[in-house]
């Protein structure tokens, strides 16, 4: 690494520092806890002073300049856009000290992330289908509004109890809009980026597969490392089928709706 690229670095791990809780922001939103960082924004669970609410607030990344603001206002513009019961509400954009910020609706809960990684949640093949199928509501009338949101993943699907929440529409895009990935991107950054509906499906595959994969021990059975999934899962033969198609190796689904009767009839059956 050049000099130069080690001062860039510090620069802007300096500048893009979460700020501490009590902070008051725009002179109403109070910071209780930094909830994370991502490639382009902070995000901050606050206490609104005027409702006395708990809220989100997420910040355009200092030092992703014009881009982390121009991405942050798309965000707010997709989710007033997209006006649905499992999507947190948009409170809009506001200005301070040079920095800009979006606020929506906290969802209690936890991610999925959390669930099978700190909760160690264990889903068998009924549960993540019957998550699967709740979760595909929300894409199928997200793609009805002709929007994909490119971005599904486990730390982006809140659950309380049977309620369900898709967050983070930062790379949410209109369904046939230019790709906005880099030249040098690769095959599976393409797969999930290109604003189709095949990249939220392609993005469901996973996540279905992380579902799946928590129950999975590989004490239980002989080494397996390196091996596919369908070798290491022991899912059923309707399940792996859907897979196949929404991991596009096989002739991929073009429509949420016929994935959807798919899981309905295996919830069915
Ligand atoms: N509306 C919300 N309700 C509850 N928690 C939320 C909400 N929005 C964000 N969070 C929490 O904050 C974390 C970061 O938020 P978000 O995903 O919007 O940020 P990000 O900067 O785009 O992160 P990344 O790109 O890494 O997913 C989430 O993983 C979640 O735990």
């Amino acid at each position: 690494m050049t000099l130069l690229a080690y001062w860039k670095g510090a620069y802007e791990a300096w500048i893009d520092y979460p700020q501490r809780s009590g902070k008051l922001l725009g002179g109403r939103y109070r910071i209780e806890r930094f909830l994370g960082v991502g490639s382009f924004g902070l995000t901050y669970l606050c206490c609104d002073l005027h409702s006395n609410d708990l809220v989100v607030v997420k910040q355009a990344k200092p030092s992703k300049k014009q881009l982390g603001r121009e991405l942050l206002r798309r965000e707010s513009e997709m989710m007033e856009a997209l006006k649905l019961p499992e999507i947190p509400a948009s409170y809009g954009l506001f200005e301070a000290d040079k920095q800009l910020y979006l606020v929506s609706e906290y969802r209690q809960g936890q991610t999925v992330e959390q669930l099978i990684f700190e909760r160690r949640a264990v889903y068998a093949e009924k549960d993540a289908l019957r998550i699967i199928r709740s979760l595909m509501a929300i894409v199928s009338a997200v793609h009805e509004q002709g929007i994909v949101h490119l971005d599904i993943r486990i730390p982006n699907v809140i659950l309380r109890g049977e309620r369900i929440s898709l967050i983070d529409f930062g790379l949410a895009s209109r369904i046939g809009e230019p790709a906005r990935v880099e030249t040098e991107a690769n095959e599976e950054t393409r797969r999930r980026r290109t604003p189709e509906v095949a990249s939220d499906l392609y993005a469901v595959g996973h996540f279905f597969l992380f579902m799946l994969y928590s129950g999975y021990d590989p004490d239980d059975k002989e080494a397996l490392t390196g091996v596919s999934w369908e070798k290491e899962l022991n899912v059923s033969a309707e399940v792996k089928r859907m897979l196949r198609k929404l991991l596009q190796l096989d002739l991929p689904y073009t429509d949420a709706r016929d994935f959807i009767h798919d899981l309905d009839a295996s919830l069915q059956a």
